[in-house]
């Protein structure tokens, strides 16, 4: 893996962040020479996406005063050399002692200061370097305000390390905080902007590699850092790719689904077309009765297995003949209701790995039996979006605020692989690794997309459990990948409303077609 792979699988904190330049600055580089060059290439990387020939050339640099401050004043000096408009607008008149220095270098070189951010307004793109990582507490009073007027402007906002007024970690705004168009994240990548709730602020955001040794960072991040981003580089090494020449179905996975019931028929059929996707060597689907002929119709290639039914066709119970045992993977949950309590007793006493989603994550929570999954022998994997979280970790507080931790402690509680679904989907296990799913599309928010995610996961694990893989969460990593880039794909073919889960199955296969054909 080269140094650009490594480095984009890091996120960090910014105590972690404080910490490793820390250790750049005590081996001796100084901390001006830092910022000139981490400037440089922001101000290079900004020439690049917005070229002077391109627009009025006008452009307003926010100034704070911190480093981040520091780094915008090098970039108006820069784009200043360019050729470019520039003012500034300093918003404290207190700033840290190599920021000021960089103040009184740019003022002599005669740029543009201005006294009111309504002085900017006609700058085309703003450049803000307000707070990076050093932000500590909420924006208020006219700062904020003042941000709330810039936001109101239709301009172009380039934001250095990251929209100011997000908090580093949790990506929560403190106060308020910048709409960027674009973050141009510095070093290593902020946790925050991983976040859900950073998302509205991020824009398109990137990475400027200014060269932080690598054992800077192991030093502080150890050789296999607790959170990582999930890349097409860990996805690839981790597919069930390339198969084995002599094989057969039995080696390739046996998946048994139980989905689905009277009331939620096409979850069941989703939840199929998700294990088809993973390539699973064998799958059967277990349904309640009356729904056999359409499972069969969809799924031609699956062992469907009908099941007596509830009065409300639900599953009520399995045939005899099922023998739990015999399958390498278990999934259960989407659309069988909560009738179905004794299906998830019964395969939570069978020791074999079990992917629980939905309904099956709801009978959990009623049953209230969510601490016994630690003494599972084997792997369990649970699926929920928020809702579903509150409902089975009611103890577990701010959810939505603080999802990286809220993941990890639901991990610790249960010894249970917990995916936390959203627009980053979260995934942890026991030993409090965490990895998140950095790319995702709002297409993907529609009904029945979760179902084909629990089909994917089990046909992946299930393929794991045979090729007797020591570690199967990445097979959970993978899956959740896999899902979001099928989303993307399907989204720049049929825009982000034309992705129904149906499609989203349809496009599955496309994704390692175009992440993965050279090695296919
Ligand atoms: N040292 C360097 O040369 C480098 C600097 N970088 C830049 O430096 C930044 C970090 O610099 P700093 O540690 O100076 O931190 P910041 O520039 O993010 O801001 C910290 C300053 O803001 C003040 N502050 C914090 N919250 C405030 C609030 N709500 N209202 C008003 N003032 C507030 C603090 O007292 C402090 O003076 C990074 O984000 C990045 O932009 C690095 O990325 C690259 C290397
Ligand atoms: N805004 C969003 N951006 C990206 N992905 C999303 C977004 N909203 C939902 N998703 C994804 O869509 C899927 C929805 O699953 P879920 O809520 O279980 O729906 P359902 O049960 O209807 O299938 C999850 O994989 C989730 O991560
Ligand atoms: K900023």
């Amino acid at each position: 893996m080269n140094r650009n792979q490594k480095i984009q699988q890091i996120a960090v904190t910014a105590a972690q962040m404080r910490e490793i330049e820390g250790r750049i600055f005590a081996a001796g580089m100084p901390v001006a020479a830092l910022m000139e060059k981490v400037a440089g290439l922001i101000s290079h990387r900004i020439k690049s996406l917005f070229p002077i020939s391109s627009f009025s050339g006008k452009v307003g640099v926010l100034v704070g005063p911190g480093h981040n401050g520091g780094d915008a004043l090098v970039v108006a000096r820069e784009l200043h050399f360019s050729g470019y408009q520039v003012k500034i607008y300093r918003v404290f008149p207190k700033l840290k002692e190599l920021t000021a220095q960089h103040d009184l270098y740019a003022q002599s070189l005669g740029i543009c200061y201005v006294n009111e951010l309504a002085d900017l307004e006609d700058c085309e793109l703003i450049i803000d370097g307000l707070f990076g990582f050093g932000l500590e507490r909420e924006i208020k009073d006219d700062l904020a305000a003042k941000i709330n007027q810039l936001n109101q402007w239709c301009k172009t906002v380039v934001s250095i390390d990251l929209p100011s007024g997000l908090h580093t970690d949790s990506g929560e705004v403190l106060g308020t905080a910048i709409k960027a168009n674009y973050t141009l994240c510095l070093g290593l990548w902020k946790l925050g902007l991983l976040q859900d709730l950073a998302l509205e602020y991020v824009g398109k955001a990137e990475l400027i590699d200014f060269e932080i040794p690598l054992t800077d960072i192991t030093a502080i991040l150890g050789e296999m850092p607790l959170i990582q981003r999930v890349t097409k580089e860990f996805v690839q090494q981790h597919l069930p790719l390339p198969r084995p020449a002599v094989t057969h179905k039995y080696k390739q996975g046996h998946l048994l689904l139980i989905c689905g019931s009277r009331k939620y028929s096409g979850g069941a059929i989703l939840t199929g077309l998700g294990a088809r996707g993973s390539g699973v060597g064998m799958l059967s689907i277990a349904v309640p009765e009356s729904l056999k002929p359409l499972l069969v119709s969809h799924l031609p290639e699956a062992l469907i297995i009908g099941c007596e039914e509830t009065e409300n066709g639900a599953i009520a119970s399995l045939p005899d003949a099922v023998d739990l045992g015999g399958y390498d993977a278990i999934a259960c949950g989407p659309g069988i209701t909560t009738e179905a309590t004794n299906i998830l007793e019964g395969i939570l006493a069978n020791n074999k790995p079990v992917i629980l989603d939905a309904d099956g994550l709801n009978i959990l929570a009623q049953l209230g039996t969510i601490s016994t999954l630690k003494n599972r022998q084997e792997i369990t994997v649970l699926t929920p979006h928020a809702g579903e979280f509150k409902r089975l970790f009611p103890d577990i507080e701010n959810v939505q605020q603080s999802r990286v931790e809220a993941v990890k402690k639901a991990a610790e509680l249960t010894q249970a692989i917990v995916l936390l679904k959203g627009a980053r989907t979260a995934i942890a296990n026991a030993t409090s690794k965490v990895w998140i799913v950095p790319e995702s599309t709002p297409a993907l928010a529609r009904g029945g997309s979760g179902d084909v995610l629990t089909g994917l996961i089990g046909g992946l694990l299930a393929q794991g459990v045979a090729a007797n893989i020591n570690s199967l969460v990445e097979r959970v990593v993978i899956a959740a990948w896999w899902h979001a880039q099928a989303g993307i794909l399907a989204a720049k073919e049929r825009t982000e409303l034309g992705v129904d889960a149906f499609t989203l199955t349809q496009f599955l296969s496309s994704v390692l077609l175009h992440h993965f054909s050279s090695s296919l």
